[in-house]
């Protein structure tokens, strides 16, 4: 039996000759990634949606208007759930659930993405046990179709500028909901422009005259059996955009909506019908669905890399240009040391993002339990860590995607690669769930807290422990045996200490000089979101560690402590400029790391396909001619083209419109 459990008959020689020489069982591998029941369900579900044809694109998306893409969506998402008792084990479960309409719909969006993404999980966390019931169950049941409406026209940052009013009237026990300006216009949440029904509103709450501040509120927008938008409220599509086109993302205004006062979600702020105003435990928990996105977010958007890595992987293998040695023959681009550059760091992201992704689960999940108990401890070190990872996993995946794409040559740029549609989904994470520079900068307030925890012998928590212990002054990469790379580890920490500790002491030195500690902060803003970044990053590097020493079978753990210590070399690399400022790391030390990284690059070449094959993403869930499962490529590129609506007909009527016309009256000039 091959290690690698992906070879059949009728595949491409080349592939299977390269899945043979797998060091690993490529199942194994998948649990290690996925978790093992999880990686059983993906298997088992993309199996039954193989089966199931009405779960199937009825043609490739690329070829569809956007109206053919939000109807053909809205059709498999109701298959799907129509079909789902037969396909998953546990339809309440969030991941099962999000790899199956990964296979069957893909990412362009359906109408149910930010019903299940941030609808559902804002009732859960803030609707009362009353409204649960009247809201919660429904949505869950598929009676409504809900969103997130909190970004406005005119803001999405600066929530406490949002403009809608929310004003109660004691009178009639009601709230009126108000858009008093076009910027007040809610705009961007997915789903809204022509599919929700029901809206999780955020708007002022004023009562008496005086604002409270955002809350958020449960609107229906839209009659139930018409759809037709109900009096006092404007809704449509804002258009179309980079990607996600399937998504009708669209804007909402109200003109004195009136609500009645219990569809302001009560679980931790309340108004009682008196106008009495209760105080949530922590000021932000109304921000909870924003933070449960950005935790699932980190592991999406390394399946997001896994994905290009797959595709771009699988076609160097297919690939032939150029040879190495004159006569030889051509060889496989991956043969190449750049292409291996190019693509074995990607793939390293790709683990340790998805690992990363899990580990910030959990810490969500703990975070919820706590604060249905009314605790809310952790919320601050979760909302650091999310909006850290958030930043640097969607930037780093998209600069990831972009190599990829670039390293299929011409093919990548066609649509038929599939990397163009994953990295316009992907590169949307850098701006929604909190634009990716304004969220960094959230963590380096967390941060600069921390340092002054840490002058005091203390720390805020365990994510920022490693500030208290005392800085090296030289990395011992190279003067001692690389064993587990511990020495690689410590220079992420040095660095990222080094940055923090110093943007903490300039911005204390500007202060001392008279400076408000405002500005200061933006004298020194770009500093603080580098210290940001590295923080994230060392943290990134001790989860790929903490994952690699976890991992009990032998092989797995070579194979995966391979792509671990590349990441190591690559990234530190990467950030070299801040260990040579302090001479923390020495120009032969550097040197050392370029050179055990180009000995990686050569480790990991024969298990490269095994290691992309481990994702276990089934043909339909990739959607991408270069990068399928049997290599079989060239031909299906020629038959992908042939189903351009450009081929419809030999002769467009554009030409007999314009350019005939043009080229005969050419013709008769030159005549005369
Ligand atoms: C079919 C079935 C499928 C089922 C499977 C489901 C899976 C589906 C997967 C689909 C995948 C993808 C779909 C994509 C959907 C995309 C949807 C996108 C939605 C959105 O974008 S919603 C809008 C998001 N908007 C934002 O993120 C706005 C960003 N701005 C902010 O968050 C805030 O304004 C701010 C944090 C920048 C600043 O807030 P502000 O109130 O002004 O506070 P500050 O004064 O700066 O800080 C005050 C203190 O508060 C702390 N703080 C801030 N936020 C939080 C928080 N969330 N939690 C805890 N603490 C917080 C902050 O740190 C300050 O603390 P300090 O004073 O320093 O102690
Ligand atoms: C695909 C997609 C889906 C979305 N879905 C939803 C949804 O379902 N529901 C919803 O409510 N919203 C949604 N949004 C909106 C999204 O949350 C916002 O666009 C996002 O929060 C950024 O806000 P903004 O557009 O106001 O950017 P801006 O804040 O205007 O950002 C513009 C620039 O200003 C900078 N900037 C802003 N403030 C600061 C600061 N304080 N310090 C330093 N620099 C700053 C930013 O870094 C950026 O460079 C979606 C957006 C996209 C792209």
């Amino acid at each position: 039996m091959p290690l690698n459990k992906e070879i059949q008959p009728g595949d491409n020689d080349e592939l299977t000759r390269e899945r043979l020489q797998a060091t690993f069982d490529t199942q194994q591998m998948a649990a290690a990634l996925w978790g093992s029941d999880l990686a059983r369900k993906r298997r088992e579900l993309a199996k039954k949606v193989d089966k199931l044809t009405v779960l199937h694109d009825s043609k490739d998306m690329s070829f569809m208007t956007r109206e053919e893409k939000l109807s053909e969506n809205a059709r498999k998402v109701v298959q799907m759930f129509a079909h789902v008792a037969d396909i998953v084990e546990d339809p309440s479960d969030d991941a099962e659930m999000f790899h199956l309409s990964s296979n069957a719909i893909g990412h362009e969006g359906h109408p149910f993405g930010v019903h299940f993404v941030m609808f559902i999980p804002a009732l859960k966390a803030q609707a009362d046990d009353e409204q649960r019931e009247k809201w919660l169950m429904p949505a869950l049941g598929l009676q409504l179709i809900g969103t997130y409406a909190q970004t406005e026209l005119g803001h999405g940052t600066n929530l406490r500028a949002l403009e809608t009013m929310a004003t109660f009237d004691k009178a009639t026990d009601e709230f009126v909901i108000h858009t008093p300006t076009v910027t007040a216009l809610k705009w961007w949440p997915g789903s809204l422009g022509k599919s929700s029904n029901h809206a999780v509103v955020s708007a002022n709450l004023i009562i008496d005259g005086k604002s409270y501040g955002h809350h958020n509120f449960m609107v229906q927008i839209r009659d139930e059996n018409t759809h037709k938008p109900l009096k006092g409220i404007t809704v449509g599509d804002i258009g179309p955009k980079m990607a996600y086109n399937a998504s009708d993302n669209g804007f909402l205004g109200f003109d004195h909506h009136r609500i009645p006062r219990r569809n302001m979600l009560m679980r931790h702020a309340k108004v009682d019908k008196n106008g009495v105003y209760t105080k949530p435990p922590h000021a932000k928990i109304g921000y909870s669905a924003m933070v449960h996105v950005r935790s699932v977010m980190i592991g999406h958007q390394g399946m997001f890399l896994g994905s290009a890595s797959t595709i771009a992987i699988r076609y160097s293998l297919v690939r032939r240009q150029g040879e190495i040695k004159e006569g030889s023959g051509e060889v496989k681009i991956l043969d190449y040391q750049t292409q291996q550059h190019r693509l074995f760091p990607q793939l390293a992201r790709a683990y340790v993002f998805m690992f990363a992704g899990k580990e910030v689960r959990e810490l969500y999940q703990k975070v919820l339990s706590d604060m249905e108990k009314g605790e809310t401890t952790l919320l601050a070190d979760l909302h650091a860590l999310t909006s850290g990872l958030k930043s640097v996993v969607t930037h780093l995946c998209v600069a990831g995607m972009e190599q990829c794409r670039m390293a299929c040559g011409g093919h990548g740029y066609s649509r038929a690669s599939g990397i163009p549609e994953i990295w316009g989904v992907a590169v949307g994470g850098c701006t929604y769930e909190g634009e990716n520079m304004v969220m960094l900068l959230q963590l380096a307030r967390y941060l600069m807290k921390a340092v002054k925890e840490t002058k005091k012998g203390k720390s805020l928590g365990r994510l920022v422990d490693y500030l208290l212990l005392p800085q090296d002054r030289h990395s011992l990469i190279g003067r001692v045996p690389q064993g587990e790379y511990g020495p690689h580890l410590a220079a992420f920490e040095h660095i990222a200490r080094r940055q923090i500790f110093k943007v903490a002491d300039e911005l204390t030195k500007l202060q001392d000089k008279g400076m408000s500690k405002e500005i200061a902060w933006q004298k020194k803003a770009v500093e603080l979101q580098r210290a940001a970044r590295l923080h994230t990053r060392f943290y990134l590097a001790a989860c790929f560690h903490r994952k690699v020493q976890s991992v009990v079978d032998g092989r797995i753990r070579e194979a995966l402590a391979d792509l671990y210590h590349l990441h190591l070399n690559y990234e530190l690399l990467d950030m070299v400029n801040y260990a040579l400022e302090d001479a923390y790391l020495k120009a032969d030390q550097v040197d050392f790391i370029r050179e055990d990284m180009y000995r990686l690059l050569e480790t990991i070449r024969p298990n490269a396909i095994s290691l992309v094959d481990a994702f276990e993403f089934s043909d339909r869930e990739l959607r991408s001619v270069l990068g399928r499962r049997d290599g079989h490529v060239y031909e299906n590129l020629y038959k992908w083209a042939k189903e351009s609506e450009l081929n419809r007909a030999d002769v467009l009527p554009y030409f007999d419109k314009y350019l005939k016309p043009m080229m005969l009256a050419a013709r008769q000039r030159s005549n005369i």
